[in-house]
């Protein structure tokens, strides 16, 4: 029985279990001990293996990081530091870091608030839902200016959290978002990312920051949604978004007051009403507008169900920038205690909360806006009127800024038609154009 068992064995081996509980004889004790040992020793061998190929990937994955990031070590700390530094004579310098400082808004601020002696770091993901090499030329202008931006992302937390250690911001200025109110039908989780996770990424490092910066940031006319009572006052509904984009502003405004509210962070949003002029998104309608006339391609305008035209309160960039700095300079301190996070940050007391409409308070339809632009091009454009797809437009908008005019001294001075000059002006030098026809 035994040896049929052996030959079975040897012919079919058991598993190592089975061997320890049948094989109790010396000889097959011995064989049983060296084929432990010689398990024992593959094992062994094994697990020296995987923890040198384990400890091998994490040098792996923290090189690489190190050799990708392009943030980081002691050169790059001293360029922040040196940005962020205020050169104004008054000693009343701030220290901003501008989110989306490459975007068309973020740069505008950043270069304002420089040439007036403020320290400013900028931070942008440069990510390619419009041309990238626009967000470069911009950086590069800042650049040329002092201002050192940051290649990088809101919801990078590391990063934001050596950004705030490095420096003593005393503001943030947030404009890193996923702009755009039709793009949202394609690319929904994009505005989640941005706008939502990236926001509260961003407040998250602010509370636990030491000291706390005062935050402005954008929202958007946009969370006005379907409301009907004109102008907008900031005191109108806004519970009737219109496209997910209005709605994950909506929803910053709500994430923002919980975190002035718990952690005591000081925050004014600010509502830009449709900003405009040199330097801005090729995505908006007068942009993209401009190009199709000067190339002599058709451009698509919109009009309401009843034929109604579509209007917009269009804000040039100019008096927007004055609203930010306005905004920035009236913030009140952060009154959170700061450092360490979790839920050791104690507010001393309430910290301000404010919403503004920055706007220009005259709306000027799509088809005005079209002949604005014929005008300073001095070309026609093939118009393809069609009805507005519900894709998350609303009819029009028009912004009340008494409140900003109170608070912040807002007084916009630019009308459409003088912007759209300044806009066409920049465009044609920018692109290589003389006039309609380009040089390159
Ligand atoms: O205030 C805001 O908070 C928002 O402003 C801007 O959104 P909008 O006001 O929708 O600007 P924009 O796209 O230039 O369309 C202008 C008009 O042209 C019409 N339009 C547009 C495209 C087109 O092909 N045809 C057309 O008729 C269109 O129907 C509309 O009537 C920002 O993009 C947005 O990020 C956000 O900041």
């Amino acid at each position: 029985m035994k040896m049929r068992m052996l030959e079975e064995d040897e012919l079919f081996p058991s598993t190592p279990g089975k061997v320890k509980i049948e094989r109790v004889n010396h000889r097959q004790f011995h064989r049983c001990f060296a084929s432990t040992s010689t398990m024992f020793l593959w094992a062994l061998f094994l697990v020296a293996l995987t923890a040198s190929y384990l400890s091998f990937q994490s040098f792996v994955d923290t090189s690489s990081r190190y050799l990708s990031a392009s943030w980081g070590g002691l050169h790059w700390e001293k360029q922040i530091r040196a940005s962020a530094q205020p050169h104004r004579a008054d000693a009343a310098g701030i220290s901003v870091l501008v989110t989306g400082a490459a975007g068309f808004v973020g740069s505008h601020v950043s270069l304002a608030l420089r040439r007036r002696g403020d320290g400013v770091v900028g931070l942008d993901n440069f990510n390619s839902y419009y041309d990238p090499s626009l967000k470069k030329a911009r950086k590069s202008l800042l650049s040329s200016h002092g201002v050192f931006v940051v290649e990088g992302d809101v919801n990078d937390d590391k990063l934001l959290a050596k950004l705030l250690e490095v420096v003593d911001f005393t503001h943030v200025m947030h404009l890193a978002a996923q702009a755009g109110v039709r793009y949202a039908i394609e690319n929904p989780a994009s505005y989640v990312h941005s706008n939502i996770a990236g926001l509260v990424t961003l407040l998250e490092a602010c509370k636990s920051a030491d000291p706390q910066p005062a935050i402005v940031w954008a929202s958007s006319s946009s969370v006005y949604g379907l409301n009907e009572k004109v102008p907008f006052s900031e005191s109108d509904r806004t519970d009737q978004p219109a496209s997910l984009y209005a709605a994950t502003k909506k929803a910053g405004e709500e994430i923002t007051h919980t975190y002035n509210h718990i952690y005591g962070l000081s925050i004014t949003g600010l509502r830009f009403f449709t900003v405009y002029g040199p330097w801005g998104r090729p995505d908006m309608a007068y942009f993209s507008f401009t190009r199709n006339i000067l190339q002599g391609k058709p451009i698509t305008v919109y009009r309401g169900k009843d034929h109604s035209d579509l209007a917009r309160d269009f804000t040039y960039i100019d008096d927007i920038v004055k609203g930010c700095l306005a905004s920035l300079d009236t913030a009140e301190k952060s009154t959170g205690g700061g450092g360490g996070g979790g839920g050791g940050v104690k507010k001393k007391g309430p910290a301000q909360y404010r919403i503004f409409n920055l706007g220009n308070t005259s709306p000027v339809t799509v088809p005005t806006l079209v002949s604005i632009l014929e005008r300073h091009l001095r070309m026609k454009a093939k118009k393809n009127v069609v009805e507005m797809p519900g894709n998350g437009d609303v009819p029009f908008t028009h912004a009340n800024i008494s409140y900003a005019r109170a608070e912040l001294g807002y007084k916009p001075t630019t009308n459409l038609d003088a912007g759209l000059g300044k806009f066409v002006k920049w465009y044609l030098s920018y692109y290589g154009y003389t006039r309609g026809r380009k040089n390159v």
